[in-house]
């Protein structure tokens, strides 16, 4: 049977994922508790496939899933999948007064400004994901506070403090599949992913990758730079693109930027899945 990695416990807005894609059993979903264990269980072959969050629409990018990705692992993104993200205080029930929220760091950074507001004294305490929140506040004295999900609350037997606590209604995280081989034929909505280094010390050096996109009118969807991890000031790049390596343009346009860069890694192109 096929192996589904996903960051737990049970209760992550990672596992409402999977439980979307794989409803009918027909993958065994395995939680890790953190997102770069589930990431390296995949290429250790405990596992065939994992889904992670990879950035927020209100947080941007989760830095652990572009570090290991980029540095650690060789594998390849074969789905896309946004979901919506409706984060609640939960609390043990009858609870009166709250002095420490708990949460996956995302949700906290979701939530801060209405945080500040409705608990300004709370400290803010993060943790593995914000299921593991909840399953902390269900064992802790009343005092202890969780941001998460819904199902989280119903499945640690938790209260709603406050609902809809995230800062703006239009919160939603890209989470990704990755798996040891690319996606074999992609149809429909798609994207591809790659990162590089290039030159910083050449000027234009970015101007003339991002011109071979321009040129064969491919989108750029995302560009995210983090530490090349070679010294202060040395960056690597990730772009997402419009569209997939089959479509001649794109492939012509890649490996015209793989011959520009000074290390470059694919992570192939895959299909983009929403969850209303
Ligand atoms: O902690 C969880 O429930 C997760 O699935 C992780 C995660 C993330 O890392 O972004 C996923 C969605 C939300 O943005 C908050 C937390």
């Amino acid at each position: 049977m096929r192996k589904v990695g996903y960051l737990g416990p049970q209760g992550t807005y990672c596992e409402e994922i999977v439980l979307y894609l794989y409803k009918n059993n027909e993958a065994a979903l395995i939680p890790y508790n953190g997102i770069d264990a589930a990431i390296r269980a995949v290429a250790l072959g405990e596992t065939d496939e994992c889904i992670v969050p990879v950035e927020n629409s209100l947080e941007g990018s989760v830095n652990i899933t572009l570090d290991t990705i980029a540095h650690d692992v060789a594998l390849y993104i074969t789905k896309e999948i946004v979901l919506p993200v409706r984060h609640n205080l939960l609390g043990k029930q009858g609870c009166q007064e709250v002095t420490t929220i708990v949460s996956h760091p995302q949700a906290l950074a979701q939530c801060r400004k209405t945080l500040a507001i409705l608990y300004p004294q709370a400290k803010l305490k993060p943790v593995e994901s914000t299921a593991e929140a909840a399953r902390i506040v269900a064992g802790s004295d009343g005092l202890y506070a969780a941001i998460g999900s819904l199902k989280a609350a119903e499945i640690y037997g938790l209260a709603v403090l406050a609902p809809d606590i995230h800062d703006h209604q239009a919160n939603s995280t890209r989470f990704i599949g990755l798996e040891p081989q690319a996606a074999a034929c992609v149809q429909g909505k798609s994207k591809t992913t790659f990162v590089c280094q290039i030159n910083g010390e050449r000027p234009g050096s970015l101007y003339n990758i991002l011109a071979e996109f321009a040129s064969r009118e491919v989108n750029l969807t995302r560009i995210e730079s983090r530490p090349a991890r070679t010294g202060l000031g040395m960056y690597i790049f990730f772009f997402d693109l419009e569209g997939s390596l089959a479509a001649p343009n794109i492939a012509e346009a890649v490996s015209a930027v793989k011959a520009k860069c000074l290390w470059y890694k694919n992570f192939g192109s895959y299909p983009i899945v929403y969850v209303i």
